[in-house]
Parts: C-alpha cells; sequence; structure tokens
C-alpha cells in the first residue's frame, strides 16, 4: 500500500498582537497580575508597584502560520512579538519552506543550530517554539487529529489543575486541587515585607483549610537566604512549593535552597529555562523538584518531549507553565504531568476565563477544575485565532 504523502509548506508568516492573550502580562489597569509583585527590579523602588513599568509587557504576542501546498494553516502564539517576527521571517522560515511538516526534528535542529550564535534561551528560543507549535497545529489537521494523539495518546481521562492568581480562596470554590498566590514583598522591602509575605500565606490558609495546596510563586525576586526564611517560616502554614525563587541562571543558589527547604516542601523552577540542555543542568544539579518549562518557550512540543524524558529518567515531574492548549495536549499524554497549571486571567481573578483571552477562538477551559480529554478532539491544537483582533505583520520575507 502506498504512503500518505502530506502537502508541503508553502508559506510561513509572522504576526503581532497586543492585550493579553499568549503574552498574559499585557492587561489593563487593575489586573492581579500587575499588583505590586516581587520581582528582580523591585530593588529599585521605581518599578516595584507595577512589572509593566519595567517593561515585562514590552514585547506582545507573536502569531506564526505556517501555510501548506493544500491551503491547510497551522499557526500558533507565543511571547515575543515584533522582535521574534523578524527572527521567524527572515531566519527560520528557510528551514520550512518546501519541506514537509513531517520533517519537525530536522526543522528544529536546523532552527537552533543556525541561530545558536545569538540564540540558546529567551526570544529566540520564544520564536522556535512557536514556529515548532504552528508545525504540530498544521501536521495535526493535515492528518486530522489531535496533537495529543500525536504524542502518543491520553495517559488519562481528564486534566486536574491548580489555579494561579491572587484568590486561592475562589479557586477552591472553583473545583481547583490547590491556588499559587504570587509573592508580593521581595529582600528589599526588609523584615516588614517579609512579615506581610507571611500574614498574606496565613490569611489565605485561614479561608481555605488545612488541607487544599497553597503554593508561592516568586518570580525570580528572591536570594538564597531570603527564600530560605521564608520557606521555613511558611512551613507551618503548609506551603505545598516555592516556585521560582532565585535566579533561573543560578543553579548552585537552586540547588542550596532545594537542601535548605523543611522536608516535605517541594522547590520547582523551570518557566524562564530552555530546551534541553538547560532543563539537564537543573536535573543533574538536583535543583527542584518539579520543572516547569513553557511550552512555547522552551523550545516547543519537539523540544518539550527530550526533556519530559530526561525528567522521567531523573523521577522529576513535569508541570508546564502556563501554556494553555499547548500545555493540555502534552500533560494528557504523560504520566509524570499528573496535573496542571492554570493561570487565572480574570482580573480579579474571581471567574475562570480562558487562559489566553481573548486570542484563541475554542480555548478549553477547567470546568470544577477539570478538561476532559475529549475536550481537546479536533485537529491540530484544536483552538482557531480570533481574526476580530487586529494583526500586524512588521516583516515580509
Ligand atoms: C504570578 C507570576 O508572577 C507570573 O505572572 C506567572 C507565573 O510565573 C506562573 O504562572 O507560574
Ligand atoms: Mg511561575
Amino acid at each position: 500500500m502506498p504512503i500518505v504523502t502530506l502537502p508541503k509548506i508553502k508559506h510561513v508568516r509572522a504576526f503581532t498582537l497586543r492585550g493579553g492573550g499568549a503574552d498574559y502580562h499585557d492587561q489593563g489597569e487593575g489586573h492581579w497580575i500587575d499588583d505590586h509583585i516581587a520581582t528582580p527590579m523591585a530593588r529599585y523602588p521605581e518599578y516595584r508597584r507595577s512589572r509593566q513599568s519595567f517593561g515585562i509587557n514590552v514585547l506582545g504576542t507573536l502569531v506564526v502560520e505556517i501555510e501548506a501546498e493544500d491551503g491547510t494553516i497551522g499557526f500558533a502564539v507565543t511571547t515575543g512579538g515584533e522582535p521574534a517576527a523578524f527572527i521567524v521571517e527572515k531566519h527560520l522560515a528557510r528551514f520550512l519552506e518546501g519541506r514537509s511538516p513531517t520533517d519537525y526534528e530536522k526543522i528544529w535542529d536546523q532552527m537552533y543550530f543556525s541561530t545558536q550564535y545569538y540564540g540558546r534561551k529567551g526570544l529566540v528560543v520564544n520564536a522556535i517554539s512557536g514556529v515548532d507549535l504552528a508545525l504540530w497545529d498544521l501536521l495535526g489537521k493535515l492528518r486530522q487529529e489531535p496533537v495529543y494523539h500525536l504524542l502518543g495518546g491520553a495517559v488519562r481521562d481528564e486534566l486536574h489543575f491548580y489555579a494561579t492568581g491572587a484568590r486561592p480562596d475562589v479557586a477552591k470554590e472553583l473545583g481547583f486541587i490547590g491556588g499559587k498566590l504570587p509573592l508580593h514583598h521581595g529582600p528589599a522591602e526588609g523584615p516588614e515585607g517579609f512579615r506581610r509575605n507571611i500574614e498574606e500565606l496565613a490569611e489565605m490558609r485561614s479561608r481555605v483549610g488545612p488541607d487544599f495546596w497553597l503554593m508561592w510563586d516568586c518570580w525570580m525576586a528572591l536570594d538564597v537566604d531570603y527564600a530560605t526564611r521564608l520557606a521555613i517560616a511558611a512551613h507551618d502554614l503548609g506551603l505545598k512549593w516555592i516556585e521560582e525563587a532565585i535566579s533561573p541562571d543560578d543553579y548552585w543558589g537552586y540547588a542550596a535552597l532545594k537542601r535548605n527547604v523543611p522536608k516535605g516542601m517541594l522547590v520547582t523552577t523551570g518557566e524562564h529555562e530552555a530546551t534541553r540542555w538547560g532543563f539537564r543542568m537543573l536535573l543533574e544539579m538536583e535543583c527542584c523538584d518539579i520543572i516547569q518549562p513553557d511550552v512555547g518557550w522552551c523550545g516547543g512540543v519537539t523540544e518539550l518531549l527530550k526533556i519530559s524524558a530526561l525528567a522521567d529518567a531523573h523521577g522529576k515531574m513535569v508541570v508546564p507553565h502556563g501554556s494553555s492548549v499547548y500545555s493540555y495536549h502534552f500533560v494528557i499524554t504523560r504520566h509524570n504531568s499528573p496535573f496542571a497549571e492554570f493561570l487565572m486571567m480574570h482580573p480579579g481573578p474571581t471567574e475562570v476565563v480562558p487562559m489566553f483571552h481573548p486570542q484563541l477562538i475554542g480555548e478549553p477551559v477547567p470546568e470544577k477544575g477539570r478538561i476532559k480529554a475529549s475536550a481537546l478532539d479536533a485537529p491540530g491544537f484544536g483552538v482557531e485565532l480570533n481574526r476580530d483582533i487586529a494583526m500586524h505583520r512588521p516583516y515580509t520575507h
């Protein structure tokens, strides 16, 4: 019997979008996600109140579209905006056009090694991730299968979520398995800030009761000493994990923190880490208990498969950061990804809205903290781009 030959890739295009979505920090005034959250920039008082003040949302969303010869279009969204659009159009597109969408391994390899002299992490890998995810979306659409089928199929019937946001008490009522709070005060705010952090956690613990998971997202803001003291002080309040406590470059600091935290408390990190080589450092140096790659930043699904296999061999869980449908289609296929993150993008956050709202149409949302595998049963990643939002194509090739 002859094998099926898929149409070749005709064209790659990159666009930018503003207003939430994949660049989820790009929100309006009064959103919980920009309310005096501890950051590495908080040592400068003028950048303490708002992350937008130091430019957390300067990039905006990158949209990558890949069109096959038969007119089928795969797409993906990630963070990266105009500079990532330049990289996609002027550099990466050449490794796809005229090729078969089945050749994602070779395409990834060529995108990574051709940009290695100015890439390896950050923006360039965001751009590579966007292309890779658009390629998987195209492959699913051409084969008329959801991406999770292409990744090996579901290992459970539904996804279970914890929620990230300022209201774990509301998350509990909504049926989530836990709530991850943003840490509000960093070392520069001294003992008073430390005390307020602990008071906020204690207040939330009194609202959610003894058994609901509570975690802290520290967004790279601390040092090992502060993070250790915080973890010890939070132990009696049942803090389940301390996340991204210090700089992602400080692997030695993470290894020390993991040794220092009270027994039973987990150390998590990795949302700003990229590729199998970055995660190998976290795993081999015993930096953490859970790795949290962002699927749109770590290298895409092609690279996440390698990262996840490495973590599995080290006996570690992979719970992707955010990532919406790109996480859902992956997590459902892996035993060492037993639950997923849901970033609460409602300003309150008191309601469940789609994580990449308003950029995707058909983006599933947790009901009672769960999404059924069957909700992912549509070709590709199962979503369409909301064409009502103004798109800008800053470069062409
Ligand atoms: C809440 C955190 O500061 C950040 O905005 C999101 C994040 O790191 C996470 O969801 O994890
Ligand atoms: Mg985080």
